[in-house]
């Protein structure tokens, strides 16, 4: 029988996935769970050249895409700014985006990860 090789998860990816986790929960009406399409929000792909989302760095995350933390808060700040960048001050999006980049933030603070790296490893 073929042996499964079942999805080993390095120090990183489980890492990443806890404060992946963590982040999406901030994002409860999951503004952020899925790419913006051009029928949500008009002329998105226009404006916005480098899309991110939570699916997409979770795929990024089981794909062993990420060398290191600071590409994944690369990613997360992307994700953030991107909603900064087409949705106006005044919107939902605009301040959600403003409160998860805070939010988010803070989870990867020199404290937080000293604290995570002894919960984790
Ligand atoms: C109203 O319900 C949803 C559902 C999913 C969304 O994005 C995945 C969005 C959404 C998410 C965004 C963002 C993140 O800019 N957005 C901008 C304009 C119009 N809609 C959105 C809204």
């Amino acid at each position: 029988c073929v042996l499964r090789k079942i999805a080993e998860r390095t120090p990183l990816q489980r890492l990443l996935e806890h404060l992946l986790r963590s982040m999406e929960k901030r994002d409860p009406q999951q503004f952020f769970a899925w790419p913006v399409t051009d029928n949500i929000a008009p002329g998105y792909s226009q404006i916005i050249t480098n899309p991110m989302d939570f699916s997409t760095i979770k795929q990024k995350i089981d794909d062993g895409n990420y060398q290191n933390l600071n590409e994944f808060i690369n990613d997360f700040k992307l994700m953030c700014s991107n909603a900064t960048t087409y949705n106006h001050q005044d919107t939902i999006y605009y301040k959600a985006a403003k409160k998860l980049l805070h939010v988010g933030l803070k989870m990867v603070t020199p404290e937080k990860l000293r604290q995570l790296r002894s919960v984790l490893t």
